[in-house]
Parts: structure tokens; C-alpha cells; sequence
């Protein structure tokens, strides 16, 4: 009785009027229409979950399961608000906390507007791995059978998408919204949040999060998602899989980056490996709130002065590839030991960009088919990190099909290759 407003139909593309936005063809309320007679019902105040269903019930085509909750602040210019829907991902259901344009911005993904986009999303039945409890690390995966490199382990849709922007709201309204969005997930979607690690032992909603979001990109908008089943992999700084996200299907990607054999521990990495010990046992401590004990960082101090050495050395080889100027010493040799060290550091996952680098090295001595050798690995694995729209994929695509028309095509013919008594030069 109290929503007898009829969504209008737009003139122009994109033309509604300010309480509104334009989905399913139709300017559709938004929470805060001046002129709507919902007005304010939603904003800095509670109303009941119940009651919140059957005010958006009457409206036909409304994109959210409830009458979303917001709160505004002086430090915020749009209010921040929990959308949800119980039907996204066939029923999984997803909360978003975040501001009315970027949630109607979302609802344009395919991952809402086509309905076969999530078609290989979510398959969670017989899956290639148990779960374990290990000492000191809580839960994790184990393999129950061999998965090769570029297996897919994991493609889950979110339960919940944060807006950092809600950092700007009071602390009580920001964890009113969360456990607001919870509340909204279908009850079978709520026993896996409440099933997720809280590490940090705060406010239960907040801490869940806080322990398993990735951070991922939408429209170019940093946020952060909750995957439960990827949310029970653990970090090793030598991992065995890698991950990305897919902001088309809204989808989060998991896959081996080498053969993981039956009773291995599939892991990821939560940080940048390409540093030395110190530097990710302080990230890992810092962020995550726990001592690193993987096999790299528990290493006996003679193992890890190496290995803090090799992690050196390919800061400064990379270095030196990425150097195309006329002094730039840079050579494929160095691009070999390069992708030998990361070998060495069985940094097998992050292979992808030395690859690159040996792919371009060779381009640039006008060596076709090193270029197009390395191109190709270097596409398999940074498909399995980068997702499907990566500019390095774009460039690594162009390159295995014809390195003579890349930038770094010869740019370094004449530079000196070897080095060594005889000086030769290419
Ligand atoms: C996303 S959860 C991973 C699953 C978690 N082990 C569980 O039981 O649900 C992240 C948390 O797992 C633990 N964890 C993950 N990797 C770890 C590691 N290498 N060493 C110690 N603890 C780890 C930490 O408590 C971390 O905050």
C-alpha cells in the first residue's frame, strides 16, 4: 500500500529520472526517490526483513529480493546500501554493500543478464579434493585425485561483495549492513557464511569477511568477494594453483599450475611471492594475521640466505629486461636464467611473466620461433593468473602469431649477446 508508484518508461537510453535507474528496459525505483513514496524508508533506519520483501514485492521487474537498507554520512556521498538477491547463481543468492550506481552498474554483468552465463559456475558436487584439518593452519584442501596443470578446481559465484567505500560510514552502520546482507542470503547460503573461518575472533560478519575476501575489480572499482569454498584454501608461498576473477560472470577462477598428485595440499598464495622471507612473513602477519610456517618460510637459515639471494637476482634481472633503451644490456640468456630461478624457487604459478620477458628478449634479436616457444608458455600460465581480458595476454597472443609485428621486434639487434673473452656479438 505504501509503493503505488508505476516504474516509467524511459525516453532516452540511460534517461531516468534521479529516483531511479534504468533495468529491465524500465526506469526502476531506487531506494531514496524524493518523489517516491518510499521515500527514506531505508536510509539510517531498520525496518523488518519481512516488511522490506513485501515493499519491493509489488513492483514488477524490481531487481532485489528486499527493500535495500542504507546509510549516508557526511563523509559519503552516496549513501551505501546492502542489495541483495536470493535468485542470483540459481537460487546461491549474493549480498553487495555498496552505492546505488555501482549496484545497478552490476546488474548489466551477464552474470545477471544472461541466463546461461553461469552455466559452469557453481558446480560443487564431486569435487577433486577433501577437506583436512592441518596443525597450525586450520582447514584446508587436499587432492583426492591427480590434477594436471590447467585443471579447473573451482568457479564460484560470491555470497558477498564489499564496497570499501562503506569504510566511510559509522562503524555501527557499516556492521549493521553486513549482518543486514547475511540475513538476506537464502538460509542455505547462510550456513556456508557462518561456516567460514573468523580469524581475527571481532564482530562475526566483519571478521568472516575480513579472513576470506580476494580482492577483485569491477568497472574499475576495487572490492572484495567471498567464494566459501575457495575461502578454504590456504596460502604457501610456493603455491600449486593459481586464481582470477571474471567480472563478467562475476565469477571467481581456480586452477593447478602443475601436477597436484592425490593427498597434496592444493594451496594459493594470499600475497606477491616475488619477494624475500622477511618481506611476505610481514604481508602474511600484517594483513592476514598469521606466522607464514609454508616450507619456504620455515627453511633453514643457510637455505633461506639462498633463496633470499635468488629472489635478488630476479629483481634485478627483470630489471634489466625491462630496460629498452640503446644501453639496455638485456639478453635472452638473461631471460633463461631468469625463468631458472624462478624454478629454482618453485615458483612454478608465476611463471608467466618470465616467460614474457624471454619471449620479448628473443623478439627483440629477431629469433622467430624462441619468441613464439615462449609466447605460448607464457599464455597458459597467465591465463591460469590473469582470467580471460589480460593486456600481457592480449600482447603474448599477438606475439605467438607473429613476433615481426610486436614493438620489441629486432629493437635490440646489434646490442651485445654474450659475454665473455671472445666478445662476440649478434
Ligand atoms: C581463507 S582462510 C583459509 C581456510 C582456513 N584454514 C579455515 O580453516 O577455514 C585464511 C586463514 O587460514 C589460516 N591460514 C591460511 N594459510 C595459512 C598458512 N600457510 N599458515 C598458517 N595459517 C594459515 C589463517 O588463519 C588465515 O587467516
Amino acid at each position: 500500500e505504501k509503493i503505488q508508484q508505476i516504474p516509467q518508461q524511459p525516453l532516452l537510453k540511460d534517461a531516468c529520472p534521479s529516483n531511479s535507474v534504468l533495468y529491465g528496459g524500465k526506469c526502476q525505483p531506487t531506494v531514496l526517490g524524493s518523489s517516491s513514496p518510499v521515500e527514506n524508508i531505508g536510509l539510517n533506519v531498520t525496518i523488518p526483513l519481512e516488511e522490506a520483501r513485501a515493499l519491493v514485492e509489488n513492483y514488477e521487474d524490481f531487481p532485489w529480493t528486499f527493500l535495500p537498507e542504507c546509510y549516508s554520512h557526511d563523509n559519503q556521498k552516496e549513501p551505501v546500501c546492502v542489495f541483495s538477491d536470493q535468485n542470483f547463481a540459481g537460487g546461491r543468492g549474493i549480498y553487495i554493500v555498496t552505492t546505488t550506481p555501482r549496484a545497478y552498474q552490476m546488474l548489466k554483468k551477464p552474470a545477471f543478464s544472461q541466463a546461461d552465463a553461469l552455466a559452469r559456475i557453481n558446480k560443487h558436487d564431486n569435487p577433486p579434493f577433501e577437506e583436512h584439518e592441518f596443525p597450525g593452519k586450520g582447514r584446508g584442501l587436499v587432492a583426492n585425485k591427480t590434477l594436471h596443470r590447467g585443471d579447473q578446481i573451482f568457479a564460484s559465484t560470491p555470497l558477498v561483495i564489499t564496497d570499501p567505500d562503506m569504510y566511510n560510514l559509522d562503524e555501527a552502520e557499516r556492521l549493521r549492513l553486513g549482518h543486514r546482507g547475511v540475513e538476506t542470503l537464502p538460509p542455505a547460503t547462510q550456513t556456508l557464511f557462518w561456516k567460514l573461518l573468523d580469524h581475527f575472533k571481532g564482530d562475526p560478519v566483519e571478521d568472516r569477511v575480513n579472513t576470506n575476501a580476494f580482492d577483485i575489480n569491477i568497472d574499475d572499482t576495487g572490492m572484495f568477494a567471498v567464494m566459501p569454498e575457495i575461502a578454504m584454501l590456504n596460502h604457501d608461498c610456493r603455491p600449486n594453483a593459481a586464481y582470477f576473477w571474471d567480472q563478467d560472470t562475476l565469477s571467481h577462477y581456480v586452477h593447478a599450475t602443475q601436477t597436484i598428485y592425490p593427498g597434496e595440499e592444493i594451496t594459493i598464495t594470499y600475497i606477491n611471492n616475488e619477494r624475500k622471507r622477511e618481506a611476505r612473513m610481514q604481508n602474511l602477519k600484517k594483513n592476514w594475521g598469521f606466522d607464514c610456517s609454508c616450507s619456504s618460510c620455515a627453511a633453514h637459515p643457510v637455505f633461506t640466505a639462498e633463496s633470499d639471494a635468488r629472489m635478488q637476482a630476479i629483481d634485478d634481472i627483470s630489471e634489466a629486461l625491462d630496460n629498452w633503451t640503446s644501453s639496455s644490456t638485456a639478453t635472452p640468456e638473461m631471460a633463461e636464467l631468469l625463468i631458472s630461478l624462478y624454478e629454482q624457487e618453485r615458483l612454478q604459478a608465476s611463471l608467466g611473466i618470465p616467460y614474457k620477458h624471454a619471449s620479448e628478449a628473443y623478439s627483440s634479436f629477431g629469433d622467430r620461433y624462441n619468441a613464439i616457444k615462449y609466447a605460448q608458455l607464457s599464455l597458459e600460465l597467465l591465463h591460469l593468473d590473469r582470467g580471460f581480458n589480460d593486456v600481457d595476454i592480449k600482447f603474448m597472443l599477438a606475439m605467438a602469431k607473429e613476433p615481426e609485428k610486436s614493438w620489441s621486434w629486432k629493437k635490440r639487434v646489434g646490442h651485445k649477446r654474450f659475454e665473455g673473452e671472445c666478445g662476440h656479438a649478434h
